[in-house]
């Protein structure tokens, strides 16, 4: 299978490398710093089992690529659009295009630029990069991905390049379900810069925590979304999970990189005041990350 990963980043050079190492022929579009260090010596893999190099193509845009059978978009969610529409003329009518990204409103957003329906995708993975062309693993590494006539092949043929893929029926309550979990934890961890241990322990953030879930869990059922009753308990043991962790948001803002909080806590933010659902307290969270954001100088 011709494959095409936008987005050299830590999930897109995670998948890609696995994908390339089952056989496929894989092109990773990036930055020409992590470019060119995949293609003088391949893409280097580090996981809790050791080190390896995986041999595939790089390019910094997709102009050149010839037309793929998948997609797999790994942008920040701001980036969405613009990948899009690099993309599009590259695509043949029956290219499967994959948004492996938070967030729940990438995979329409997507949809314009690249004229067909992106397949939205859950991603549970914990990777970075640790430099150029060289991804580190921390854990886990499936995807749930939303139903389409291609979606059984495509989760087989992911299956079989050892990353355990699962359609689901209900795309829309997976993609909120990650999206509430996103909310609770990046701001909180960002704003304090510490892992979910050390943050739970401080008075009161387990209750600010629950207020941000039941406002996302009104604004969830507000728009359609059935989201399941134990949810609540599910994001109340993340912290437990993965106690040495900081959010993405958090790494975000150490690099000093535009975080996604627009598309996590501000989607809901904005979802809520459309809808007439008060949500204060993620509306807070947003608002002290881009403060912080600003205070820094860190923008598009
Ligand atoms: N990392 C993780 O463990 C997880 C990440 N996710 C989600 O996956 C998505 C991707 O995250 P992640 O891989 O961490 O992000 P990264 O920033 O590591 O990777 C994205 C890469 O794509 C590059 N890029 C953006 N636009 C283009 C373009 N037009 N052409 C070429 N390169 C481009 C970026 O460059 P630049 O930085 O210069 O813009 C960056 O190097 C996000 O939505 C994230 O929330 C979900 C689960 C886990
Ligand atoms: C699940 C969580 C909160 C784990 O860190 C994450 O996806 C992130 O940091 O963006």
């Amino acid at each position: 299978m011709k494959v095409v990963v936008m987005g050299a980043g830590a999930v897109g050079c995670y998948f890609g490398g696995l994908l390339a190492e089952a056989g496929h022929d894989v092109t990773l579009i990036g930055r020409p710093n992590h470019v060119e260090a995949i293609n003088a010596k391949g893409l280097l893999l580090e996981t809790k089992a050791g080190r390896r190099f995986i041999p595939l193509k790089a390019a910094t845009d997709p102009g050149a690529i010839e037309p793929p059978d998948l997609v797999l978009v790994c942008v920040k969610s701001a980036d969405t659009e613009a990948a899009g529409a690099a993309l599009a003329p590259r695509l043949k009518p029956d290219t499967a295009v994959l948004s492996l990204q938070n967030g729940v409103d990438n995979p329409q957003r997507l949809s314009g630029p690249i004229g067909r329906p992106a397949i939205g995708t859950v991603v549970y993975v914990g990777t970075e990069m640790a430099g150029p062309g060289h991804v580190l693993h921390h854990g886990r590494g499936d995807l749930l991905i939303g139903a389409s006539p291609q979606s059984d092949a495509i989760a087989a043929a992911l299956t079989a390049a050892n990353i355990s893929t699962t359609v689901v029926p209900d795309i829309d309550q997976a993609l909120w379900s990650k999206l509430i979990l996103n909310c609770a934890y990046n701001a909180l961890s960002a704003i304090a810069d510490l892992p979910y241990g050390p943050l739970m322990q401080v008075e009161g953030t387990r209750e600010v925590v629950r207020n941000v879930v039941a406002e996302c869990i009104a604004v969830a059922r507000a728009s359609g979304v059935s989201i399941p009753d134990d949810l609540h308990d599910k994001v109340l043991a993340l912290p437990g999970m993965m106690p040495s962790q900081k959010s993405s948001t958090a790494q975000d803002l150490a690099r000093g990189k535009p975080g996604e909080i627009d598309f996590l806590n501000g989607f809901v933010a904005r979802r809520g005041a459309e809808l007439g659902v008060p949500m204060p307290a993620n509306l807070t969270l947003q608002v002290a990350v881009k403060l912080i954001e600003a205070s820094r100088g860190i923008g598009r």
